[in-house]
């Protein structure tokens, strides 16, 4: 049996499916958490891939294996291949003046032209530009600059510092796909090219930036540990995690898929790219070799978290809670920007309940606000995306969240499309290993996935009428 192996490096955790190539099917998994926090230091993502490879059993019997990971994350790296300052997250704010900045130099119409993106705080380009800002010195040093899968892929490939890697700090063996290059704002989707004027407009100056590989192209061969057997492992390219999850998938037209994990997203494959200059929607490139128009959240699974410890359940027992209650909550309303918000760009923005009455404050109409809440912004998301000319016939909802009965339920009521629930799995890192597959055989795989559930759609306005009441009262 050959083996291939997909890796999810996300914001929470590391995630790896080993699968076998001719049937799809997954043998072997492991995980291991992430620290908490929006400033990680790469280092934490290494061990915690060492860690579940080694749960899942290693590499010594797989012949090739693919990254995905969390989009955006800004890795500087020095002349020596050492990490400069713990990498700032997708979720990180604190680049939103910078993110205005960019904006007013060169205009959200011409960035959206160049890049396909509109800055706000999420994207690697206004981290630099922060940098640049807020600590010069460590701007200075900065000799090439990666994404978390790219210096994963390369740490994975034995190239690191001096004395920590077999193959030393070669930062022009850094390599990175389209789909994660096009969430930096600095990679052109249309053209395929680095935007070299922006990135030195950001960060100051120029720097060694990761190889743009093509879909099923290999990135090279895997050195993990002290095997020799290891060396012969093929490295696929990579993806951002959302491509991944279309990959996984198998997402096509006619398909949107909204992912429901720390972050919220709303994403469709299609063959023309996207240019949206409100700056909602993001045009990313996907992994396939074509577009993925997407809208992001900040806040997503972690609302229905935070809800579980208000009100002292457990996940399944808030989705019991909310099914008790009526839709619409009886007029309690949760606009969630509990960690600021990124579409609306609301950065400094906290969440809002609102309103409530003596009659309609109990806990069955709080755990349905909070899935309402964090599906209605969803909902504007997916609005955007069809906005871009797309027409969804389904709606395919993944992520941690998604195996919540409540959310799939409720969002049956709150989105207008028809919803279908794949069988829970990681599909980012399902897409990774197709990835594997692809750079191995030169062929992406045709691998099944389940449908576990379509629930019966039950539209219900009112949702969305008071969300869009209370979220405009305070954006
Ligand atoms: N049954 C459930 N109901 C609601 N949320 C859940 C459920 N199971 C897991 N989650 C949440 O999903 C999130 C993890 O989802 P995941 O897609 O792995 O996130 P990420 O990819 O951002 O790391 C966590 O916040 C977790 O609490
Ligand atoms: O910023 C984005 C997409 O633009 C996020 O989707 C990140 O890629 C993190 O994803 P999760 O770890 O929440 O899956």
């Amino acid at each position: 049996m050959t083996l291939v192996a997909g890796i999810d490096s996300s914001t929470q955790s590391c995630k790896v499916v080993i699968r076998d190539l001719d049937t799809g099917d997954v043998v072997r998994t492991g995980r291991a958490s992430h620290p908490d926090g929006t400033e990680v230091a790469p280092a934490a993502w290494w061990d915690a891939l060492r860690s579940a490879l080694a749960e899942a059993g290693g590499l010594e019997d797989v012949a090739a294996v693919s990254i995905g990971g969390q989009q955006h994350g800004m890795v500087v790296l020095d002349a020596d291949g050492q990490v400069i300052r713990d990498a700032l997250l997708w979720n990180d704010t604190r680049s939103a003046g910078a993110a205005a900045d960019l904006i007013e130099e060169f205009g959200a119409a011409t960035l959206a032209e160049r890049t396909g993106l509109v800055p706000v705080a999420s994207f690697t380009s206004t981290k630099l530009r922060w940098l640049r800002d807020a600590e010069p010195d460590n701007a200075a040093r900065v000799a090439a600059v990666a994404l978390p899968h790219d210096w994963l892929t390369w740490r994975l490939r034995g190239y690191g510092p001096a004395g920590e890697s077999p193959h030393g700090p070669v930062l022009e063996e850094l390599t990175t796909d389209r789909s994660d290059a096009s969430g930096t704002g600095y990679w052109s989707p249309a053209s395929g090219e680095y935007d070299r004027d922006l990135l030195i407009a950001a960060l100051g100056h120029d720097a060694i930036l990761p190889k743009v590989l093509g879909p099923g192209e290999a990135a090279g061969t895997g050195a993990l540990g002290a095997s020799s057997t290891a060396d012969a492992v093929v490295l696929g390219p990579g993806a951002g995690d959302n491509a991944g999850a279309a990959l996984g998938l198998g997402a096509g037209e006619g398909d949107a898929v909204v992912s429901i994990g720390t972050s919220g997203t709303v994403f469709a494959v299609t063959s023309t790219p996207a240019r949206d200059e409100s700056g909602a929607v993001a045009g990313f490139a996907d992994a396939s070799g074509e577009f993925l128009p997407l809208v992001a959240t900040l806040n997503a699974a972690r609302v229905l978290d935070a809800f579980t410890r208000v009100l002292g359940v457990d996940h399944d027992e808030l989705g019991r809670l909310a099914l008790d209650a009526e839709p619409g909550a009886g007029g309690a309303v949760l606009v969630p920007y509990f960690e600021g918000e990124r579409t609306p760009n609301l950065p400094d923005a906290t969440a809002t309940l609102a309103g409530l009455t003596l009659a309609s404050t109990t806990r069955e109409n709080l755990a349905r606000a909070a899935i309402e809440g964090m599906l209605c912004a969803l909902a504007d998301g997916l609005d955007a995306v069809r906005a871009q000319g797309l027409d969804p016939q389904r709606l395919l909802i993944v992520g941690g969240a998604a195996q919540n009965p409540a959310v799939q339920a409720i969002a049956a009521q709150v989105f207008e499309v028809p919803v279908v629930i794949p069988e829970p799995a990681e599909y980012v890192a399902l897409g990774a290993a197709a990835q594997a597959a692809w750079a191995l055989t030169g062929e992406r795989p045709d691998w099944p996935v389940e449908t576990v559930a379509t629930p019966a759609q039950d539209h219900r306005p009112v949702i969305r009428e008071q969300y869009r009441a209370a979220a405009s009262a305070v954006s």
